[in-house]
């Protein structure tokens, strides 16, 4: 059930009370407002028992905003998330196939600074891809937005991309980044697009002004789902900023911290759908809760199956990133037409790449599976090789790609396929036990020479993480009691993903946890 309130000035401020079917027992104010000493500019709480409507939906609201005090800034605070692998079945599962996702220890940055009420303005910075744009709040197009048949709420399930609100967001991004060429003009706009319809989905003119400043670790456009960290980390504190949300925090019940992960789940698809069309959803959902998991979405216009694999193994993986840019809605529109010309044909491939991924999350669960057997890894490689050659027969693969199987699988080094959408972008290998040091060593130049790159990542981290506020103990002269505030000028000048790493990382750059990020874990939860 939704009860829309107006403050007298329909949807002006866009208040709510929402009462979640599936969560209920959850409030909007939650725990966290109170947790971070945070008092909120545009939250009224449910679940507290003692908000109470009249007839025309605004006497007792009205009243309690008139003696609404002024709200405190809220601090700093920096949402982190994941990028991924698909071990198996990519594509396919565009076309209601399975796939098996896990997440890697890249990671994509965003710190939310507030600025003073005097300002009015949001605006995203992001010096990776070197965009920077702001918008005045109070002139957005909120009336359509805001619309009865238009409005959607924190937990909505949005399924599709309105067209009338696409066209309503046109007139804000014809002066995004007016000099740049078309190419890097067509990314940023296809940025604040997607953020924007974010924000004017789940926000209101009374928003506070505020800064989005993202730096990622993830190569862009290749295959690792950076758009999908994006969508993820822009939801997340978007729906923190809200007050929508409760936790992280240590001793939150599984079924409470599945529930925030399926919220910012939720609209970070609408980032990526609005960026990419008809994503699966495969990347923001291993993004947001991380580890692995075996991901299947039947039904467009529900929410997809998703099974975490908390066992999933620890796999010998090596990741190389062609450096060749790709586009996955080219490949993924490819890939559609293919399946128009020859529906029988292709059905066939898709049905065989399902059967690869069922057959693998099968073998990885048998009860004798281990990293250590040869015979083990061999069935995971083979497999691997598999998907990669029907995925080859569906026109996605690349002939940078193509040699690191040369390099690669014909040397005897290990088992590769190709990782996301294709036509460059990563590839991954399960590297085959006891091959010597020497070939692993000169397999390394020569990818070198050839201007590949390679990770070294871990498989099945953490999903999505919150600092609030802002602040890390670094060890360094700057860290002052309690530690030492990120704010936006050390968050820029930090020198490349190391520096990144360093400053924020909810590693640090060193192995383990480190003091101050937190995270919705959910693994205790058997239903999931
Ligand atoms: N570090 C970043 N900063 C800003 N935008 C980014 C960044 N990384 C990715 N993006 C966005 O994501 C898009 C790439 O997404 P996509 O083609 O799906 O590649 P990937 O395979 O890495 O997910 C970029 O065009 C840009 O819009
Ligand atoms: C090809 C596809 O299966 C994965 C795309 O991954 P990426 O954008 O290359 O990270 C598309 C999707 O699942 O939406």
């Amino acid at each position: 059930m939704t009860q829309a309130i107006a403050n007298g000035r329909n949807g002006q401020n866009g208040y709510h009370v929402d009462t979640e079917p599936e969560s209920s027992s959850i409030s909007a104010s939650s725990s966290n407002a109170s947790e971070y000493g945070v008092e909120g500019t545009n939250g009224i709480t449910n679940g507290t028992g003692n908000l109470t409507l009249n007839g025309n939906g605004n006497g007792n609201i009205r009243d309690r905003m008139q003696r609404k005090k002024s709200s405190p800034m809220m601090p700093s605070f920096m949402v982190s998330a994941p990028g991924k692998v698909i071990v198996f079945g990519e594509h396919a599962v565009v076309h209601g196939k399975a796939a098996i996702a896990a997440s890697i220890a890249l990671r994509s940055y965003l710190l939310v600074t507030s600025l003073s009420k005097s300002r009015k303005t949001v605006t995203l910075k992001f010096p990776d891809i070197d965009f920077d744009h702001s918008w005045r709040i109070d002139e957005l197009p909120w009336a359509i937005f805001q619309q009865p048949s238009k409005k959607k709420y924190y937990y909505s399930l949005v399924t599709e991309i309105d067209q009338e609100l696409v066209a309503a967001i046109q007139p804000y991004l014809a002066d995004v980044s007016p000099d740049k060429p078309a190419d890097v003009r067509k990314v940023h706009q296809n940025s604040a697009g997607s953020f924007l319809y974010m924000f004017l989905s789940l926000g209101s003119p009374s928003f506070p002004a505020c800064q989005y400043t993202l730096r990622s670790t993830i190569p862009i456009g290749a295959g690792l789902g950076s758009s999908a960290t994006i969508a993820v980390c822009l939801s997340a504190a978007l729906l923190l900023q809200l007050r929508t949300l409760s936790g992280p925090h240590p001793d939150q019940p599984p079924d409470e911290a599945r529930m925030q992960i399926e919220r910012i789940n939720r609209w970070a698809y609408v980032y990526e759908m609005f960026i990419h069309g008809n994503p699966s959803g495969v990347d923001n959902t291993v993004s947001t809760q991380g580890k692995a998991v075996m991901f299947q979405r039947t039904d467009y216009s529900k929410a997809p199956d998703v099974k975490p694999l908390w066992d999933f193994p620890e796999l010998p993986l090596l990741l190389v990133d062609t450096r060749t840019p790709k586009s996955t809605a080219h490949e993924v529109a490819k890939v559609g037409r293919l399946k128009d010309t020859h529906p029988k044909l292709v059905g066939s491939i898709l049905d065989a790449i399902d059967k690869v991924t069922q057959t693998s999350a099968e073998l990885i669960a048998e009860d004798d599976f281990s990293t250590e057997k040869e015979d083990s890894l061999r069935r995971v490689g083979e497999l691997m090789n598999i998907n990669h050659g029907l995925l080859v027969s569906l026109g996605v693969s690349h002939p940078r790609l193509e040699r690191v199987r040369e390099l690669v699988d014909h040397q005897g080094i290990g088992w590769t396929k190709l990782t996301g959408a294709g036509g460059g972008g990563c590839s991954i290998t399960l590297l085959k036990p006891g091959v010597p040091r020497e070939k692993l060593a000169r397999l390394e130049e020569q990818l070198d020479e050839e201007g590949y790159q390679k990770f070294e990542t871990t498989l099945g981290g953490d999903g999505v993480g919150v600092l609030w506020p802002a602040v890390l103990k670094n060890g360094t002269v700057e860290d002052e009691e309690g530690g030492m505030e990120i704010d936006q000028e050390k968050f820029l000048n930090a020198q490349g993903n190391d520096g990144v790493e360093r400053l924020v990382g909810v590693h640090g750059g060193m192995p383990g946890e480190r003091e101050g990020w937190k995270f919705w874990r959910v693994e205790s939860n058997p239903d999931i």
